[in-house]
């Protein structure tokens, strides 16, 4: 009884790479195994049942210590062991996937919440596939890059593209899409989204900035100007930017918060969750909303 409670409250974990952990100094290493040690024999047993389809709620799954979060505060105590995402995920989209009846799952979110990196993850799980919006309109433009499309046309152009792009694609099925961070501005492009399911990465501005600025600003031209270092730079812009667009994002079908997740699973840092588990709430959000769609049905 007390290890399902303890597994009930659990929800999923943080990205734990056993390489790193190697290169961790001894002191925190012996404290990380004998951590790992309670957690193994807490959490061995039942795992995330909230996350198995009631045939599988008492199934044994085994932990996976392969990943290694380089934000995973072992030291401090702040610990998670990391189950097997992959085969939890799994299962969650075995068992909406026949509720989506072949709809696309259109992403949308800033420039850098993680649209393309849990979209892959997402199309991989439910057997869809993926396909990037940018890519597409980079394509439809005879292989210009977006900044250069930018450059040389200016941003009307681009959203003409774009639009034209979201149309075409709203004519496919079992497609994830991880659209343009500002596709949300235009109404049309909602249109063609309705024939899907759209999903909001809702992100904090500080942990996008971060994420950007690590990678630079190269294939973003929206946040090219600027003065100051490279976070403060795009942390302003990303700011000025989100103070146009949020109510857009909140048109989605759902919203995937990683402040949420974080919360949910007693982080004190969104950058510790894996793109796994976001995926993984991003299937939990979809499934409130097929369900609130069934309870639809049924009064109309
Ligand atoms: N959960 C995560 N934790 C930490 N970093 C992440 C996570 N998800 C994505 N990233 C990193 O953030 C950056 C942006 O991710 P990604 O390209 O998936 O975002 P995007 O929403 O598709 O961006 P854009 O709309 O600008 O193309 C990448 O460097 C990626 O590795
Ligand atoms: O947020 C935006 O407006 C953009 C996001 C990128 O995905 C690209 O679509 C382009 O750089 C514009």
């Amino acid at each position: 009884m007390e290890a399902r409670a303890v597994v009930k409250g659990f929800q999923f974990c943080t990205w734990i790479d056993s390489e790193k952990v190697k290169r961790r100094p001894p002191s925190g290493l012996a404290r990380f195994s004998r951590r790992l040690k309670e957690e193994q024999s807490k959490r061995h047993v039942l795992v995330a049942a909230a996350h198995l389809p009631k045939s599988n709620r008492h199934r044994h799954v085994a932990v996976d210590y392969n990943h290694w979060n380089p934000a995973s505060p072992v030291e401090s105590g702040n610990f998670h062991a990391h189950f097997d995402e992959s085969y939890v995920l799994k299962t969650k989209s075995q068992e909406i996937e026949p509720y989506l009846k072949g709809r696309c799952i259109y992403l949308v979110g800033m420039m850098g919440s993680g649209k393309t990196t849990v979209g892959k993850i997402l199309a991989q799980a439910l057997n869809y596939s993926f396909i990037d919006s940018d890519t597409f309109v980079e394509h439809e433009a005879g292989g210009k890059t977006v900044p250069e499309i930018f450059k040389l046309y200016g941003e009307g152009f681009f959203r003409d593209k774009e639009t034209e792009a979201l149309r075409k694609l709203s004519m496919m099925q079992r497609h994830v899409v991880s659209t343009g961070g500002g596709a949300v501005v235009r109404p049309v492009n909602w249109k063609c989204m309705q024939n899907g399911i759209s999903v909001w990465l809702d992100v904090p501005l500080e942990a996008l900035a971060q994420r950007i600025a690590d990678v630079g600003t190269g294939s973003r031209p929206l946040l090219h100007q600027g003065p100051g270092d490279a976070y403060s730079k795009t942390f302003m812009r990303l700011s000025s930017i989100f103070e146009e667009r949020g109510d857009a994002y909140a048109n989605a079908n759902a919203r995937v918060s990683v402040e949420n997740i974080a919360a949910k699973m007693g982080c004190r840092d969104v950058s510790n969750l894996s793109p796994t588990a976001i995926a993984l709430e991003a299937l939990q959000q979809i499934e409130g909303f097929l369900e609130e769609e069934r309870g639809r049905a049924r009064v109309f």
